[in-house]
């Protein structure tokens, strides 16, 4: 399959190719930022390995010389430090506005990229080349770049958006099983939010998509690209309570996250499975949404392998402690947090009226409920 989605943003607009193979093509795909200025890879030692060689002589085929810099795989790497000696490194190879930062990896390289040509000589080129399923369909689009602070996750950062995405498919057959599972759990989050039938396909589809089968996961990718290019299109920041949608599971999240101290105890992926699960529990508590729907997702996400509860991601945390992660949650507006909460399968909304110490009621009685 080859498949073409169009993030429309004025003078900001960009495609998105997803086709089985592009990534020997990139040459021919990339010539005309080639033609531009540089091309520099920004990869991590894990993708050096099993995907950076394709790359490479896919531009070599073609001419284009090429600079790499391979970096240290993990979440860790979304820091200062290695923001600080990415920059400095791109600055020595004397990089230029018209140059080209091509992102070869998962989210973390791509979201690190992305925030570096935002602030190098005010803003660069970037191309996505994104090499997880999470990062083919969710964090290689839109255009949110950051790194992670003391302070919490996602803290600084940019909107900028990349030039193209090139997502080939065929590069997550190297992607190890557990990191394939927390991609797919932003797949569902597409069906959580809006699109009760999706969220069918995911129950009937998903455990197939998670052991290898190119024709779902080919589907999920490009139903998942088309929906966030659309919302992405529609309020590129954020600004509108529609991207806020994208946001479904993440508070809790990112939360769980910066209690398990951004490691691999608890991926991305893994914290918004548990997240989303969250917020449906707590919108059937509330009596918003029906507990027969709180209980589907969950038993989804358990079918697939992914976490769906507190100790099921490890975390022992008092709720205070994981609502005090929350007040740095860049939704926060003078003073009140808005939730991703849902009236069902394919209805999330967001709420302005989420109480942050029923917040941590409600998880302190999630974590007792399981002790
Ligand atoms: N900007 C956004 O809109 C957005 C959206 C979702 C998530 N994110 C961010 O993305 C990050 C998580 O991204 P991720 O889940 O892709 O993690 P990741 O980038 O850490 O990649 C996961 C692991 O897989 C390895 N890997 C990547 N591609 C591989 C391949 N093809 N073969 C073998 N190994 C491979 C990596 O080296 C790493 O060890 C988080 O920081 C999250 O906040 C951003
Ligand atoms: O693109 C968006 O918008 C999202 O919210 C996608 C999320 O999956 C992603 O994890 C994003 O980085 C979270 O955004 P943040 O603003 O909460 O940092
Ligand atoms: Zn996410």
């Amino acid at each position: 399959m080859s498949e073409t989605v169009r993030v429309a943003l004025g003078a900001r607009s960009y495609d998105i190719l997803i086709e089985a193979g592009a990534l020997d093509r990139a040459g021919a795909l990339l010539l005309p930022f080639a033609k531009r200025g540089r091309l520099v890879i920004v990869t991590d030692a894990h993708v050096a390995e099993t995907q950076l060689p394709r790359l490479a002589e896919a531009l070599a085929s073609e001419g284009i010389v090429q600079e790499t810099i391979i970096l240290p795989p993990g979440e860790g790497t979304k820091s200062w430090a290695v923001l600080a000696e990415l920059t400095d490194r791109l600055l020595a190879l004397g990089i230029e506005r018209s140059d080209h930062v091509v992102a070869l990896g998962g989210g973390v390289i791509g979201d690190l990229v992305g925030f570096a040509a935002s602030i190098l000589k005010r803003g660069c080129g970037f191309v996505q080349v994104p090499t997880t399923l999470l990062a083919q369909v969710d964090s290689s689009v839109g255009g949110k770049t950051a790194i992670n602070s003391a302070a919490g996750k996602n803290l600084v950062g940019a909107f900028h958006q990349p030039s193209f995405v090139l997502i080939d498919p065929t590069v997550l057959d190297t992607l190890p099983p557990r990191e394939v599972a927390a991609g797919y759990a932003e797949v569902v989050k597409y069906g959580l939010i809006d699109d009760a039938d999706f969220f069918a396909w995911c129950e009937a589809n998903g455990p197939a998509l998670l052991a290898g089968d190119p024709a779902a996961r080919d589907r999920a990718i490009a139903r998942s690209v088309g929906a966030k290019a659309r919302i992405v299109a529609a309020d590129e920041r954020e600004t509108q309570d529609l991207r806020a949608l994208l946001n479904l599971g993440h508070t809790f999240g990112h939360a769980l996250e910066a209690e398990t101290g951004f490691s691999d105890r608890l991926l991305h992926g893994e914290g918004v499975a548990v997240g989303m699960a969250l917020a449906f529990a707590y919108s059937a508590r509330r009596g918003l949404c029906p507990a027969s729907d709180a209980a589907q997702v969950a038993a989804h996400l358990r079918a697939v392998g992914l976490p769906a509860s507190l100790e099921e991601a490890g975390v022992r945390a008092p709720g205070e402690v994981l609502v005090g992660h929350m007040l740095h949650d860049k939704k926060m507006s003078s003073g009140t947090l808005p939730f991703l909460l849902a009236r069902g399968i394919g209805q999330t909304f967001v709420a302005k009226d989420v109480d942050l110490a029923d917040v941590a009621a409600f998880l302190d009685e999630q974590a007792h409920a399981l002790a």
